[in-house]
């Protein structure tokens, strides 16, 4: 379980983090979204001991950061990896460090590499794998050792959706085992698939905080259909009724389909104006 109480962080005149509170329960994936600069990654690396906050109080499993650190996995937004190193060699480095030894230890990396489609390249060494890949290795480093809290900062970004796909099952199935997830993503379909909460990130701050239902069910989305000479676009928040009736409505012929999903933008102008 994670608790992080009215954290502070500045770093000169910039308020990376202005009492920023959140808790996750055990089990629980928490979605941390919010815009370029809202503070989700320097939250992520005060959690994890990387860097001490100005005030505020960090637990996890009632324990302080550092005292925490076996309980933890974070995969940082950049990918850091040892590129001469195997995906095999990287995890029992990490499983290493965090305790784990002989049996229990190859038999983590096993379960982890067959869970993030790893297998297959185990024994290639980093650098020659492609981002994707490497993506999932990161995360897989950060999982191995079965941490009660796993931080994920960004792990799906510009991956392909077959990557998206094992990551998601991945971290699901660590939801399930029991950790308390903190999941930073810009992309907002992927909370609904993992049957996430979502706590909104604004200027060093948590601004809304509630189920995947309760701020993402009646976001406008938007469909776009186009003829020949015109493009008509309809925002809603029930894109297959609204493509039912506009198709139902012309006679022209449609030579193109777009339905947008609820972006970020949404979001935020959805909970500014229920402030
Ligand atoms: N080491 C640092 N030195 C100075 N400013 C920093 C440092 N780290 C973060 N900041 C600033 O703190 C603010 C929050 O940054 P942070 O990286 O936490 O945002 P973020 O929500 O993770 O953004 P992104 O979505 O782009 O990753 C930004 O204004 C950033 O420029």
């Amino acid at each position: 379980m994670l608790e992080a109480l009215c954290l502070t962080k500045a770093f000169g005149p910039v308020h990376a983090l202005d009492q920023f509170t959140l808790v996750a329960e055990p089990g629980e994936i928490v979605g941390l979204v919010g815009h370029n600069g809202a503070g989700k990654t320097t939250f992520a690396n005060v959690v994890s001991g990387l860097l001490r906050p100005d005030g505020g109080r960090i637990r996890v499993n009632g324990k302080a950061p550092r005292a925490a650190r076996r309980l933890l996995g974070l995969a940082p937004q950049h990918l850091a990896l040892y590129p001469t190193a195997t995906p095999r060699e990287t995890l029992r480095l990490f499983g290493g460090l965090y305790g784990l030894r002989r049996r229990s230890l190859a038999l983590a990396v096993d379960e982890i590499a067959e869970s993030l489609r790893i297998t297959g390249f185990l024994d290639r060494r980093v650098g020659v794998l492609s981002g994707g890949q490497q993506r999932r290795v990161q995360a897989a480093a950060a999982m191995v050792h079965r941490p009660s809290l796993l931080l994920l900062d960004e792990p799906t970004a510009g991956v392909d959706p077959e990557t998206r796909q094992s990551l998601l099952h991945a971290v699901r199935a660590r939801a399930e085992q029991g950790a308390a997830v903190v999941y930073t993503t810009h992309y907002l379909p992927e909370l609904t698939e993992l049957g996430a909460s979502i706590a909104v990130a604004r200027h060093g701050r948590i601004i809304s905080r509630g189920s995947a239902s309760e701020l993402l069910d009646g976001l406008p989305g938007e469909v776009r259909l186009a003829f020949d000479d015109e493009e008509v676009r309809v925002p809603t928040t029930d894109p297959a009724a609204t493509l039912a009736r506009m198709l139902t409505g012309t006679t022209k012929a449609v030579r193109g389909v777009d339905l947008r999903q609820p972006t970020l933008d949404d979001l935020y102008r959805s909970v500014a104006h229920a402030r």
